[in-house]
């Protein structure tokens, strides 16, 4: 396992993680766990083609780089009790990863407060904090340890994830000759193994097969009864009708909606079935 540590080390220092721990909060059903005041997100948006690092780099001591700025959220309020769960729509690019990233402390806003009161287990982008050159044996370990958690907790953890994960017959295969449905099966499997305060999965689920993808729901939903908050994107509406109770609705860094989620699916929906408005289609028409 010396290489498990290695990479532990070497994972810490990219900060992949966002801290975590088994659940710790002390906050009540009910009461406020994830609250976020004027939160704004901005980005430098390089407005150059830059095809090569050369070309970069020269761009860069010349001072010829030219950066627009980017806003991808913009002064959000949210106020998440414990035990709700959360679901995130708009259409591409419209702030919910970022909204995601900013719960999970990846990503620190520009100005506005976050406050959360509990452990966080976040499934944002495929592969984060899985080395592929290891196998998923020593993954479980290097996750597991990366979480916090001892040896002990691990092996005692290790059939649950292993059974979770279906993927028994490839336990000691370096990752990188998974699929990425098999990257998520395991991924999946060692988040939920514990049991986080606040569980937050991005798209990264679409990628699992069918099977899967309802052994998956299924989990969250016990998680939920037992307590766990739930902060999920998906483009699949009906999915995030039946897993959530609350929802926001995004568009380019802006909330349109807030509220139950039966109420925002349906207004998100109806707005995707739309025609598109006449100033779009004129356009394509050129
Ligand atoms: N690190 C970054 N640097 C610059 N721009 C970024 C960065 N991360 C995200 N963005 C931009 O911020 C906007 C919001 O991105 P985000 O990933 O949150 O959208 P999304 O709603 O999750 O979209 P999708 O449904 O396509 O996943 C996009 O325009 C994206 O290009």
């Amino acid at each position: 396992m010396a290489n498990v540590e290695e990479k532990k080390n070497e994972l810490d220092d990219k900060k992949i993680f966002t801290s975590n721990a088994q659940r710790t909060t002390t906050v009540a059903k009910g009461e406020t766990i994830i609250e976020l005041k004027d939160v704004t997100i901005r980005f430098n948006k390089n407005n150059l083609k830059v095809d090569n690092l050369k070309e970069y780099f020269i761009r860069l001591v010349t001072k010829q780089l030219m950066f627009q700025e980017f806003i991808a959220l913009k002064d959000i309020n949210l106020d998440i009790k414990k035990g709700e769960a959360w679901g995130f729509l708009g259409t591409n690019g419209a702030g919910k990863s970022t909204l995601l990233k900013v719960v999970s402390r990846i990503l620190k806003p520009a100005s506005g407060t976050v406050k959360v009161s509990g452990t966080v287990a976040a499934l944002i982008e495929l592969g984060a904090g899985i080395d592929p050159q290891l196998t998923a044996r020593e993954n479980i370990f290097l996750n597991g340890t990366l979480l916090g958690y001892s040896k002990a907790f691990i092996e005692s953890k290790f059939d649950d994830i292993v059974e979770f994960s279906e993927l028994q017959d490839f336990l000691d295969s370096p990752v990188k000759n998974f699929s990425s449905g098999m990257k998520t099966r395991l991924a999946f499997s060692i988040a939920t193994a514990v049991e986080p305060d606040i569980l937050i999965a991005d798209e990264i689920l679409a990628v699992g097969d069918m099977r899967f993808k309802k052994k998956c729901a299924a989990k969250m939903t016990a998680m939920l009864e037992d307590g766990t908050t739930l902060l999920y994107v998906s483009h699949n509406i009906a999915a995030v009708k039946k897993q959530c109770n609350k929802a926001m609705w995004l568009d380019h860094g802006n909330v349109v909606m807030v509220g139950d989620a039966d109420t925002v699916c349906d207004a998100f929906k109806a707005e995707m079935d739309a025609p598109a408005p006449a100033k779009a289609q004129s356009k394509d028409k050129k």
